[in-house]
């Protein structure tokens, strides 16, 4: 039970069964009996009036479709918590044991391991779908993992049904940068495979699974990573800080708070120079100088604390951090979207005209026009530059940790809630800009609250409080045609009038006239100073094809293209191409007059969508790159191909 306990002695299963029936019969349990932490467990278990003896009728089980559904909302932990999973499985074949993933709920959301255990596992429900929530199954490692919020061992008769005391589990929480308990990585096996690492294990696991999230949340951004030797920096046990191009820490992983003892709810809450004690500002001028600086920072215990700074594709952003000397002059990053396209030129002209004023922005388009740099360009142009961009995918999440997500909560004021309570995205926008994208698909009972935080501009966190008074530019983003959105019902006009001060319509990159001076720019972002260029026919199919993932997809290949590359290669020509892509421009239908009906357009991405997942293996992170499209959107893709089917 305890996070450490490989080195206690566990009492053996008559001390426990004992201890048991004292509880049952007397509310407590000698003390130095078992751990106390168990003991606590078990109480829960008494408190919310479960038998450890006999069956327990009307426990809940997810069906398929509401386990399908339970997947979706939580794609982008499965898809990062698979390869772990399969790893982990390696490591334990052949000793009865299976590898689980449940989510923040306890609900088992996938299963990898031996076949023989999963049969006998099927039998007390240890199987997909089930919920292994201590309120209906118990101690147990996941259930209990997830209320302390530690890792735990939960070993044969500590489980509080006896049924399930053949049973030996070892389960470590998954926290995400945000510091929100997003699920649980467990082994669970006969009891006689117990083994001493498995705890070990399991926590190596979820530290790499965060480590994945992290890396895919904010990889391409500021990260600040962390670690007590040098040579820890860049390994799975480095501290990572994501901190927002104004400076503030906006996301951490477990490592990184420990590092710096700080609570999970200081993120959102403080800045990097804050927390660290240094000049952000300078060490980003000295990173730039040498990049993969290692820097050491004097820790309070005499140690110290090493530090590098990561600029990803951020490094644009972070000349913005403060205090770095004079802003970037008001029209500059909205100026570099216009690339000579007369479409975008007039969009750009139109943004420039409202970016001084408060008026709501809502921008229009398919997915990777572009839309969340334009926002971005629109903030860093405007009055608000020095303040927080805060970006917030409305489509990425469920809707009730949209709604934590959004408005913040008080500590505890859901299951699930971190200890800590959290300000919310709004209240971290104060000041700045608050980007809502995939505004159509917030669910309508988070329109209703947005609409209120609109017109009254104060927040309630989750959990009830005073409400505070916050002050944001609003930028919303959507593929979606709203007005049809409003006019089918699903979402409210009275919001629709809200955030749309102004809409702007980006054009899809095959419409546009500007791909040379776009691909040259680009390119020059990729692969500074190498003066790289598109070979003629490369470039001539470049023109012909239709870019279903738009700019995202552009930036994506010609990022392949320049690191296939050999030095001394004169041009990215057939051979610096990713193959699918070569194939994909060499396709007679790719040179094609689009047909406008839009089933033909539909029919057209189903396809384009279901050959990337067949050749990727049903891989959807690999899919969504081939397809040059986010991960959210190709599963909102994938939903609508059911919905069509
Ligand atoms: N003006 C631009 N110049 C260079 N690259 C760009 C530009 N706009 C977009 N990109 C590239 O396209 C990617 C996707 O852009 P962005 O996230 O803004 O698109 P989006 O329209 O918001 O997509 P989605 O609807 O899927 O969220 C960026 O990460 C960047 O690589």
């Amino acid at each position: 039970m305890s996070p450490a306990p490989a080195l206690a002695p566990r009492p053996s299963a008559q001390q426990l069964r004992e201890a048991r029936h004292q509880l049952l019969d007397t509310g407590a349990v000698t003390a130095g009996l078992i751990d106390p932490a168990l003991q606590a467990s078990w109480q829960r278990s008494r408190a919310f009036g479960l038998a450890p003896r006999g069956r327990m009728p009307g426990m809940p089980h997810a069906s398929a479709a509401q386990l399908a559904r339970a997947l979706e909302h939580r794609h982008a932990l499965v898809s990062q918590a698979r390869p772990v999973m399969e790893f982990l499985s390696e490591q334990i074949r052949g000793t009865d044991s299976i590898v689980f993933l449940a989510d923040s709920q306890g609900m088992l959301l996938c299963a990898l391991g031996d076949d023989g255990f999963a049969e006998r596992a099927a039998r007390v429900a240890l199987r997909p779908g089930a919920i292994w929530h201590e309120q209906w199954r118990g101690t147990n490692a996941i259930g209990t993992a997830l209320v302390e919020e530690a890792a735990v061992v939960v070993h044969g008769a500590e489980h509080y049904l006896e049924r399930n005391s053949f049973l030996t589990c070892a389960a470590s929480p998954i926290v995400d940068p945000a510091g929100q308990t997003i699920g649980v990585l467990d082994i669970s096996g006969g009891r006689r495979s117990h083994h001493c690492h498995t705890l070990g294990l399991v926590r190596s696991g979820a530290r790499m699974i965060e480590h994945q999230l992290f890396e895919a949340r904010y990889g391409g951004g500021l990260q600040l990573r962390l670690h007590t030797r040098p040579e820890g920096i860049g390994s799975v046990t480095e501290g990572l800080l994501a901190v927002s191009e104004d400076g503030w820490l906006v996301g951490a992983n477990a490592a990184a708070l420990a590092m710096l003892g700080l609570p999970r709810g200081m993120i959102g809450a403080v800045t990097a120079e804050r927390v660290l004690g240094i000049d952000l500002a300078g060490l980003l001028a000295a990173s730039g100088r040498t990049p993969r600086l290692l820097r050491s920072l004097p820790r309070e215990d005499g140690g110290a604390l090493w530090v590098r700074l990561d600029t990803g594709r951020g490094s644009a952003l972070a000349v913005s951090v403060r205090p770095v000397a004079a802003p970037a002059p008001a029209a500059d990053a909205l100026a570099a979207l216009d690339r000579g396209d007369g479409t975008m030129q007039a969009v750009v002209a139109r943004a420039r005209r409202v970016v001084d004023k408060p008026i709501a922005l809502l921008l229009q388009g398919e997915s990777g026009v572009g839309k969340e740099v334009f926002a971005r360009a629109c903030h860093a142009s405007g009055p608000r530059q020095a303040r927080p961009f805060v970006a917030v995918n409305c489509a990425a999440l469920p809707e009730t940790l949209i709604e934590a997500e959004l408005f913040g909560y008080r500590p505890g004021a859901y299951t699930g809630a971190g200890r800590e309570g959290s300000p919310g995205r709004i209240r971290e926008a104060d000041g700045g800009t608050l980007f809502l994208d995939e505004i159509g698909d917030m669910p309508l009972a988070l329109q209703a609250r947005l609409l209120r935080v609109l017109q009254e501009r104060q927040v309630v966190p989750l959990g009830g409080g005073q409400p505070v008074a916050v002050d944001f530019q609003l930028v919303c983003a959507t593929h979606r045609r709203l007005r049809d959105e409003v006019a089918a019902g699903r979402f409210r006009e009275d919001l629709y009038y809200r955030i749309n001060g102004l809409t702007l319509q980006l054009p899809p990159l095959r419409e546009r006239t500007d791909l040379p001076a776009l691909v040259d720019a680009l390119l020059q972002e990729v692969a500074p100073g190498q003066d790289m260029q598109l070979a003629p026919e490369v470039a001539a199919a470049f023109g012909r094809y239709r870019w279903p993932g738009n700019l995202r997809q552009l930036a994506n290949v010609l990022r392949t293209a320049c690191a296939l590359a050999e030095d001394g290669d004169p041009a990215i020509g057939w051979a610096q191409l990713p193959d699918d892509i070569a194939e994909e421009l060499n396709r007679p239908a790719a040179g094609r007059e689009l047909h406008d009906a839009d089933t033909d357009l539909r029919q057209q991405a189903a396809r384009a969508v279901q050959q990337a997942v067949q050749a990727a293996h049903g891989n959807l992170s690999e899919a969504a790159r081939r397809l040059g499209i986010s991960r959210n959107t190709l599963y909102r893709k994938l939903r609508e191909l059911k919905g069509l089917a």
